[in-house]
């Protein structure tokens, strides 16, 4: 594509030199220019990408867009005042504008989402649509799945895999829109059919500073929802909000699209009733303006039926049946990492769950406390480099809820785990209960619970889920929750 025609919606810019060079490829990143490429210059959170600006060069980029002008530079530069601004609409452009093709789901909020979305996705794919699927476990384009780095991918490789999407005939995208992601713009040029709001609870205050500015990063996906109103059902908006999360009435007042409520304790649209939780699953009546279904989902825990609720309000805005919703939600045995089992014939329970905020590990504890017979051990740590503020509630949760807590590390990253551990300790200094211990590695933490569960107890292997790597400094290590487990459980370790 001409440089011309990418750069014709951006009005404000000043080019230097011809734009009738032909583009082959857009890339952020100086690693990955080969020649015809347009580099675009971001200033990230480690680096500058302007340092990458005469590599790129000699890599063989054609043109660059950057913030400030490089003097004797032997390629086409255009200066924008935020490359980040304009990398979604060069995206967009340079893939024409693939998700208009398509009718994409996104999905927000701080926790369920990769869970949402699986789920959406199951129902729509029992429909016989082909579908893709964008979020924390992977990337599925058809039937080919890719890892991925991002819950949600920047703007470049988002709009690549909506190209390589449509390019298969692709009818819905269901996606999961982190707020990293709104913040970071990663989802701008980006048009959706429908925007899931699960609920809003701590997480990520390091990277936006408050709740409110929080709140506000999620605000925005819904305020920039549909001020189109179409004369075919294609061109409908739909807004599908939590009615039970405080934050619900600010994200009903975001938007201008169609609205649809679902809820268990307050009035909703779509509606849990006469909720039973059990060990091995939850069943709930579920009451609709389109008819009442009884659903008896794999997957236990209120907050699975809030999961069901949000995915079957959305399949309820594409017209799926109820019927058809149930058959779907009811056939799901879980979501990777997700509440899921480790059994190699032990007599007690070992649960890897991915809860690694507080709302969420207290939510899939009180759900254990629900059933629990015997003893519950919680084997936990906070992220390194990421909201240092959730740690003592992280801690005190784990503590609160469990016989015994096993503070260990999860993900220290470029931090010393013993800090992170000292600040989750932080958070035990009033807690009357003291039955925890602190063992910093993670293997000797799950073989410290495992060897003390006796029949009818469960572990809790919480924060790390499907991961399957433990990042410490800047090295990624392979390491599984499920594989130790099972290992510790077979007497391996
Ligand atoms: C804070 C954040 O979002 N960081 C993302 C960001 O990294 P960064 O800002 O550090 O980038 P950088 O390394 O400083 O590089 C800046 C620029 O220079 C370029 N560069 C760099 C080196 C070089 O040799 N040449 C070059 O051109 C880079 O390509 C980049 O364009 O850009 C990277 C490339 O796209 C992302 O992978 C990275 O996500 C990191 C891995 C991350 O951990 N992000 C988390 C916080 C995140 O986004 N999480 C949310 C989910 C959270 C949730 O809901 O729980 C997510 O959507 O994943
Ligand atoms: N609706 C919910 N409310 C509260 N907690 C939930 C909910 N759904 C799932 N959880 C808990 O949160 C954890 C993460 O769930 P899930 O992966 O679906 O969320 P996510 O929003 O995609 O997380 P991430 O931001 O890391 O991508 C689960 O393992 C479970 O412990
Ligand atoms: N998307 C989340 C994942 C956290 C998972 C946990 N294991 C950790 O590393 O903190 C984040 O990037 O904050
Ligand atoms: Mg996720």
């Amino acid at each position: 594509m001409q440089l011309r025609t990418l750069l014709a919606p951006i009005l404000l810019k000043r080019v230097m030199g011809p734009d009738a060079v032909d583009i082959v490829k857009i890339t952020a990143d100086s690693r990955q220019v080969t020649t015809g490429s347009l580099f675009i210059a971001l200033k990230g959170h480690t680096v500058d990408g302007h340092d990458f600006v005469r590599k790129a060069v000699e890599q063989g980029a054609v043109a660059v867009v950057t913030e400030t002008e490089f003097a004797n530079l032997p390629v086409t530069q255009v200066v924008v005042k935020n490359t980040r601004d304009v990398i979604p609409i060069l995206s967009s452009v340079f893939y024409r504008h693939p998700s208009k093709s398509m009718k994409v789901i996104g999905v927000t909020g701080t926790n369920g989402k990769t869970t949402v979305t699986h789920l959406i996705d199951k129902i729509l794919m029992d429909q016989g649509h082909l579908t893709g699927l964008i979020g924390t476990i992977k990337k599925r384009i058809g039937r080919e799945e890719f890892d991925v780095q991002n819950t949600t991918p920047e703007a470049l490789d988002l709009q690549e895999t909506f190209h390589r999407m449509r390019e298969i005939g692709t009818v819905y995208t269901v996606m999961e829109v982190s707020s990293h992601a709104l913040e970071l713009k990663r989802v701008a040029g980006t048009e959706f059919r429908t925007a899931v709001f699960t609920n809003l609870t701590q997480d990520h205050l390091d990277f936006h500073g408050s709740m409110e500015e929080y709140r506000n990063a999620k605000g925005k996906f819904f305020a920039r929802l549909g001020n189109t109103y179409g004369d075919t059902p294609d061109e409908s908006r739909f807004a599908v909000i939590n009615a039970d999360d405080p934050s619900a009435p600010f994200f009903l007042q975001q938007t201008t699209a169609q609205t649809i409520t679902y809820g268990i304790d307050q009035p909703a649209d779509v509606r849990a009733t006469q909720l039973r939780i059990e060990a091995g699953g939850a069943s709930f009546r579920l009451e609709s303006f389109a008819g009442s279904v009884d659903i008896r989902l794999q997957m236990t825990g209120k907050f699975s039926v809030y999961n069901a609720l949000a995915a079957a309000a959305a399949a309820l805005c594409e017209g799926v049946p109820l019927a058809a919703i149930r058959l779907s939600l009811e056939s799901v045995s879980g979501v990777d990492g997700r509440f899921e089992r480790v059994d190699v014939g032990q007599n007690f329970t070992v649960l890897v769950d991915y809860a690694h905020t507080p709302d969420s590990l207290e939510n899939v504890l009180k759900t254990i406390r629900e059933f629990a017979k015997g003893s519950v051990y919680t084997v936990v740590g906070c992220g390194g480099d990421r909201d240092r503020t959730k740690r003592p509630l992280m801690a005190r949760i784990a503590v609160e809820y469990s016989d015994v807590a096993v503070l260990t590390s999860d993900n220290p990253r470029t931090e010393d785990p013993e800090l992170i551990l000292d600040d989750m300790e932080a958070g035990l200094a009033s807690v009357t209960s003291r039955r925890y211990v602190r063992l910093t590695d993670r293997t000797d933490a799950i073989r410290w619970a495992i060897a003390r569960a006796k029949a009818h107890d469960i572990v809790l292997i919480a924060g790390k889920g499907h991961e399957t790597y433990q990042i410490i400094g800047s090295t990624k290590y392979h390491y599984d929750d499920r594989e130790v487990a099972a290992k510790a459980i077979r007497g391996e370790l």
